[in-house]
């Protein structure tokens, strides 16, 4: 057995931006060198960002990944740090001679080990997740050969990401071939309870190995997707013996006791059990193990409970999403309801209440109780507020064309899209929207009114959490939050009856059943993909089946004109799922 200090860097780089993600990655480095690491194991794709989409169809793109793959090897040699091996991510090309069913020069979703300013070696993800947000058989081929490094005696093998996820292939070449210890760099985005199931998964796959597994995963916004961290090491057994913290950047150093291997170099071709051959490439870093040493005691950090995780998620999420897209500040229409209220609190929380802009726009229908709360909120949070009454507004556009029913009330949701996004070409805020999973599944908000704006924290979020999250943050708060203020949402907010006020006395209850029933029936008809007849028989209501499901389809086209917004649930409108527009499928009862 042999001593390795291994550090696993949870770092959140930015799409596109490689020359910052390879400054990250030279700080970091020094970090881990710093704490004495023997290895420094990056996330993948970690020079490039995950997921860059289109972005790997480009040959410019692919060219400069690996462009700034050797250019960071050659620049940690000259910072002194060459001799600390570090693995990390980045997109390559498969190699320019073609093999079966490869085209010439395809992107690789690839990760690369660099020592002494150079490439030593570089390996591809074999297996490609092509399911729920992901799309990889569009933009690479498999890769199909594995390193196992020897480091200070001990044989280390690095599999990437969705490799751990798939029976065969990368993990089961591993367990033939033997190794020490078996790396996974990942960009595993974060939905609900995914952690329990990562750690369950780790656990089997470093029994299947035979060693301990240093799991290493992206923490950060980007986009629709949010990535919580949560990288972990497991011993050969599947107990968990190190824990970073989530949605934040963490440095988890740990000391490992790992066999040794003297096992000759070789280059062999195993079946990987999965109808493909994975050649691993066995060779020699370093023999001699290091000297015994004192090892440092593994941090655990505790895993947050459910509506904690979920909130860190979504502040998370916004908080990368104002930064990395260069906005100083975001603005909100504020209502006294709950879903702009815990918005208000997530957008603050995030940014800091000094960068949130909040709008009070009563109309003619508007409560006391509703302006009422909305100054309230002001009040808690300490966010900049402006009052633009829209009676009058309203009233000029009706002198000029004459619009009843819906229409008439649809024209104030309108005519407040319209003012914040006039505040937001102003100053530069971005607009935060404000609808939830629930609205959205049901088309129950105004095209071009309140579904106008740049990003929406909670559209995948159900009415019904909305409540829970916003109760949790009255009751809670984080060192990751901007805002010190201990109960942000008014509990007016919290309990009051929703309410569109678009016309007197208006419920939602009035076209909407009850949120607890509508949101059961939205999980089993949207998330698991239940037809009528097995929402009948999973015991809903058969007539409020033909009626929500019809709301749910019809509001197609709705949905692909919304903003996008984090991903938090197991499907999400977006990239988890994808229905025409232009559908004429109806399920049958
Ligand atoms: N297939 C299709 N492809 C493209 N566009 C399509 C379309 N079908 C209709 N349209 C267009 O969409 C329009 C209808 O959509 P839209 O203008 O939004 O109006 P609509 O969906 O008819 O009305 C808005 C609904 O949202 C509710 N609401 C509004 C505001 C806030 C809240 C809340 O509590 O949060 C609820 C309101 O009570 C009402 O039930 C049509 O006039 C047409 O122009
Ligand atoms: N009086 C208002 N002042 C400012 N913004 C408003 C007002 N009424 C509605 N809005 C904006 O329009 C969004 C939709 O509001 P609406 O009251 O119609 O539905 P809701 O889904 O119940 O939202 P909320 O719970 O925030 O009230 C609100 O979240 C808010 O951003
Ligand atoms: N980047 C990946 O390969 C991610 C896929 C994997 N199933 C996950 O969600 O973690």
């Amino acid at each position: 057995m042999a001593q390795l200090r291994i550090a696993l860097v949870q770092t959140n780089p930015t799409v596109g931006d490689l020359s910052a993600n390879a400054d990250k990655l030279l700080a970091w480095t020094r970090e881990a060198a710093g704490r004495g690491a023997h290895l420094a194991v990056f996330t993948e794709m970690f020079l490039t960002g995950y997921p860059v989409e289109d972005l790997v169809l480009r040959t410019s793109f692919v060219e400069a990944s690996i462009r700034t793959l050797e250019e960071s090897a050659t620049r940690l040699a000259l910072e002194g740090l060459g001799e600390l091996p570090v693995i990390v991510g980045y997109v390559d090309r498969a190699g320019l001679a073609p093999r079966a069913g490869r085209p010439k020069g395809a992107p690789l979703d690839a990760a690369a080990l660099l020592h002494r300013g150079e490439v030593v070696y570089r390996t591809a993800k074999h297996h490609l997740p092509n399911y729920g947000v992901f799309d990889e058989y569009r933009y690479f081929v498999r890769g199909d050969r594995l390193p196992i490094f020897r480091l200070h005696g001990v044989d280390v093998a690095v599999a990437v990401c969705e490799d751990l996820w798939q029976d065969g292939g990368p993990v089961a070449a591993v367990a033939q071939a033997g190794a020490g210890l078996l790396v996974a760099p990942n960009a595993s985005p974060y939905e609900k309870d995914k952690d329990d199931v990562r750690l369950e998964l780790c656990a089997r796959r470093a029994r299947e190995a035979g060693c301990p597994l240093v799991y290493v995963n992206q923490v950060g916004g980007q986009d629709e997707l949010v990535f919580d961290g949560d990288s972990l090491v497991v011993d050969e057994t599947g107990v968990l013996v190190a824990r970073a913290r989530q949605f934040q950047e963490d440095l988890l150093v740990v000391d490992l006791d790992l066999a040794t291997s003297d096992a000759p170099p070789s280059q062999v071709a195993y079946d990987a059990g999965d109808g493909s051959t994975i050649t691993v490439d066995r060779f020699v870093l370093s023999k001699e193990p290091v000297a015994p040493y004192e090892p440092v005691p593994a941090p655990l950090a505790a895993p947050l409970d459910a509506p904690a995780e979920v909130y860190h998620a979504l502040v998370l999420a916004v908080r990368d999403y104002v930064a990395k897209n260069g906005f100083q500040s975001v603005i909100l229409g504020l209502s006294g309801g709950i879903d702009s209220a815990l918005t208000a609190a997530i957008a603050s929380d995030a940014v800091g209440p000094s960068r949130v802009h909040v709008v009070l726009m009563p109309s003619r229908y508007s409560s006391e109780h509703s302006i009422g709360d909305a100054e309230e909120l002001v009040r808690r949070q300490g966010v900049h507020s402006r009052v633009v009454p829209i009676g009058d507004i309203v009233s000029g556009f009706e002198k000029e064309i004459e619009l009843s029913g819906l229409a008439a009330e649809n024209l104030q949701a309108r005519v407040r899209g319209m003012i914040l996004m006039g505040l937001s070409n102003e100053h530069g805020h971005l607009v935060l929207t404000t609808g939830n999973k629930s609205e959205l599944a049901t088309g129950y908000s105004t095209l071009y009114g309140d579904s106008a704006g740049g990003f929406a924290p909670i559209k995948d979020v159900p009415k019904t959490m909305v409540w829970e999250l916003a109760r949790w943050r009255n009751a809670h708060h984080s060192p990751l939050f901007a805002m010190d203020v201990p109960a942000p949402i008014p509990e007016n907010s919290i309990t009051k009856e929703p309410s569109a006020e678009l016309r007197p006395d208006q419920r939602d209850t009035d076209s909407l059943p009850p949120y607890e029933v509508l949101d059961r029936l939205l999980d089993d008809y949207v998330e698991k993909d239940m037809g009528s007849a097995e929402l009948i028989a999973a015991g809903h209501d058969p007539a409020l089946v033909t009626r929500i499901i019809r709301l749910v389809d019809l509001a197609e086209y709705k949905r692909r004109q919304y903003p996008p917004g984090p991903k938090i649930t197991p499907k999400n409108f977006g990239r988890d799922r994808r229905l025409p527009i232009t559908n004429r499928w109806r399920e049958q009862a």
